[in-house]
């Protein structure tokens, strides 16, 4: 990873990880289709001031290596494959307890460091929670008929209800794109708040498919709308559309966040999620959160990454910074 600009403040305030301070959830509120036919997106200002989102803030040495920390806490280790097996889910989980090879994090001078959260399909919540017991780490499990969302509504409520009891704490749901795209907000809001109810003390993050909701507009009013109904994190992607988390639908859903918070005094977390695979990129990613949300936002409790293979680059990165060499593939293993 090359950083080219001498600007070395440090976005993440310190090395520590993230705190797990708790936080008063969104309990969201009434449609408001006034606010949401309010939203106005200049396509073309989003893309100007994404653009220069990766030049603007660059950090080195000691800095880099801490806003990577962070980015590892706030990583919500992924594995959504047709051949996924229990045996590479609990390997997942044992890297989520260690991330990092413990000489790399001596050197970095800490003792130990655990990601957000692992995320998984249903079918691998119970192999994952038992992996992870004794941990605080929590498991996500993806659902609502994920990634199309197009199952009978009645069948995503039951889906929820069987990841809540067999132990997940968050529940990443897919919101149904033909609601965005028919501009019935309604039905949008009416779906998200049940999920929202079946969740119960689970967190609710909402993926907006936002490479199929058509413009960024209805990025705008999706999040708004998902917020409205309760919420607790949105999410950019499902890793499974061709373009998935981007720094413009990114922007667009941290002012949204911003605007929510503003009228509502209720923080809702950002996930952006699927293609990120380059520490820089995460890097990248943080310096948005920093720049639209301020360092409350940069911690778990309110930013996540969903990535299947972004540690790996981390870690190489990490590597490089204590070693100054970078390690083969194989001294750095995923699963
Ligand atoms: O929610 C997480 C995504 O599905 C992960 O996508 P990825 O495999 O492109 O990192």
């Amino acid at each position: 990873m090359t950083t080219t600009k001498a600007r070395t403040e440090p976005v993440a305030g310190d090395a520590q990880p993230a705190t797990t301070e708790t936080l008063e959830r969104n309990p969201g509120m009434p449609l408001d289709l006034g606010w949401v036919g309010r939203v106005h997106i200049n396509r073309s200002a989003i893309e100007r001031r994404a653009a220069t989102l990766p030049a603007r803030r660059t950090v080195k040495k000691e800095w880099q290596a801490a806003w990577l920390l962070r980015a590892i806490t706030c990583l919500d280790l992924t594995t959504l494959s047709g051949d996924d097996t229990p045996g590479n889910v609990r390997r997942l989980c044992a890297k989520a307890r260690q991330p990092v090879r413990p000489e790399i994090l001596q050197a970095l001078g800490f003792d130990s460091l655990h990601v957000g959260a692992v995320c998984v399909y249903h079918q691998f919540v119970e192999t994952a929670v038992e992996a992870l017991s004794g941990s605080d780490i929590p498991v996500a499990a993806v659902s609502t008929g994920f990634p199309a969302g197009l199952n009978p509504f009645e069948q995503k409520l039951q889906e929820i209800a069987a990841s809540v009891a067999a132990g997940a704490r968050e529940i990443d749901i897919v919101i149904s794109r033909h609601h965005v795209l028919t501009g019935n907000w309604q039905a949008l809001y009416d779906e998200v708040r049940a999920f929202r109810e079946a969740c119960g003390e689970a967190h609710l993050k909402t993926i907006l498919a936002t490479h199929e909701l058509a413009t960024l507009r209805n990025v705008g009013m999706a999040s708004l709308v998902c917020m409205m109904a309760g919420a607790d994190f949105i999410k950019t992607s499902t890793g499974k559309e061709p373009v998935n988390a981007t720094l413009p639908v990114g922007l667009v859903m941290v002012r949204a966040i911003r605007d929510y918070y503003e009228q509502t005094g209720y923080k809702v977390g950002f996930k952006p999620a699927g293609g990120i695979r380059a520490a820089k990129a995460s890097l990248d990613w943080l310096a948005l959160i920093k720049e639209e949300l301020g360092n409350e936002w940069l911690n778990n409790n309110l930013f996540r990454f969903g990535a299947s293979g972004l540690l790996s680059d981390i870690e190489r990165q990490l590597a490089h910074f204590v070693s100054g060499q970078y390690a083969a593939a194989y001294e750095n293993p995923m699963v």
